[in-house]
């Protein structure tokens, strides 16, 4: 049985569900050979450590009754650099304008020889080819499934399962929130602020919902699909982007009528075109998913069209995705 330190560096929707899905699958990742002791969880009050391993349940529990796992006061950065331990899973909250604390723990995490596994966009937006050449040099690995498309897998199928194709094109639903927002507002007759609390409430919306609805967070999307799967070096500035915020229950009400539907479509080209746009998306075609549903169509040379679709935000959902990815650096060959 492989023993893995790991800290959960952000505990919000995300961080949480994970703590939640490495309970529900103990007696599977030890079946696999895996076992996962969480030796330090930080929020943005502090931290919980325990060299031992914490005890999630009850980690969550004190959570959710004080709003706060703090017992000490160090940061994110402080437990990457101080605690000894394998595997980071950073889940603190997507800033591309900086990278955040996201991409300072993701640097410190490779400096200190630890692996990262990450749902945070931001940093990849931003400095992809750096973080990815850091963790080489240092041996370590760094899996971001969660990035895009929450559960869905896009990252891992278009790098491993569809090896060998080349890709030419993904288009598709990145943003479980406006597909959300703009499938609620038809039902509802509402304007897409109303239905926004609503995608908060869910805790799939970001930390700052504007990325959500002004496309900032499909351009993030896209961006890291230009750089995992097509070998480019975007960033979010490359992305040419328009968000939801201009449509109406009334455009919405006006294409159903005539049976199509609009969705926020992001795309990536291999000649290097970036969009993020509404479009009118016929209703039926596979790209026309409904509610927190993500869908990724990839066009290829050899295998023609596949499309996947499935849950792209929700905090187990998406830590399903973090859990495939820590199988994936730990299951013994
Ligand atoms: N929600 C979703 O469905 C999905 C989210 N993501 C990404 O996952 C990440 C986490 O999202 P989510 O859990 O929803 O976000 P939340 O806002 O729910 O949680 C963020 C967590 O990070 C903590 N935090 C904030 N600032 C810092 C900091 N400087 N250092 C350490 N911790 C900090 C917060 O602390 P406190 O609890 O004290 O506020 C909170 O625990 C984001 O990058 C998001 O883009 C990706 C896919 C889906
Ligand atoms: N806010 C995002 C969360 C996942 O990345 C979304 O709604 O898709
Ligand atoms: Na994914």
């Amino acid at each position: 049985m492989k023993t893995v330190k790991a800290s959960i560096i952000g505990f919000g929707s995300i961080g949480q569900g994970v703590a939640r899905v490495l309970l529900m699958k103990k007696e599977y990742l030890n079946k696999e050979g895996i076992d996962i002791k969480v030796v330090a969880i930080t929020d943005s009050k502090g931290a919980a450590i325990d060299e031992n391993g914490l005890d999630l349940e009850k980690c969550l529990a004190i959570k959710a009754d004080k709003g706060t796992v703090a017992e000490k006061e160090m940061t994110g950065l402080d437990v990457i650099n101080q605690i000894d331990h394998d595997l980071v899973i950073e889940a603190t909250p997507t800033d591309v304008i900086t990278g955040g604390a996201g991409l300072l723990n993701m640097q410190a995490a490779f400096e200190n020889g630890r692996d990262v596994v990450t749902s945070n966009k931001g940093p990849l937006t931003l400095k992809f080819k750096e973080l990815n050449e850091l963790a080489e040099k240092k041996g370590c690995a760094f899996r971001y499934e969660a990035t895009v498309g929450g559960a869905m897998p896009i990252i891992n199928l278009t790098k491993e399962v569809m090896a060998g194709n080349e890709i030419e094109s993904i288009k598709g639903i990145f943003n479980g929130t406006c597909n959300y927002i703009l499938t609620r507002m038809l039902e509802e007759k509402s304007s897409y602020s109303e239905i926004l609390t609503e995608a908060v409430d869910l805790g799939i919306a970001e930390t700052d919902p504007t990325y959500d609805v002004e496309g900032i967070d499909t351009a993030g999307k896209v961006v890291i699909l230009a750089n995992a799967v097509f070998g480019m070096n975007k960033t979010i500035n490359d992305v040419d982007r328009t968000g939801i915020t201009q449509i109406t229950y009334e455009a919405l009400e006006m294409s159903a009528k005539n049976g199509k539907t609009i969705k926020l479509i992001g795309e990536v080209r291999k000649d290097g075109s970036l969009t993020v746009s509404p479009r009118l998306v016929p209703i039926g075609h596979p790209l026309s998913v409904s509610g927190t549903l993500n869908v990724a169509s990839v066009q290829t040379d050899l295998a023609g069209e596949i499309t996947v679709t499935g849950k792209g935000a929700g905090s187990i959902e998406t830590a399903s995705a973090i859990l495939s990815d820590i199988i994936s650096i730990y299951k013994a060959d």
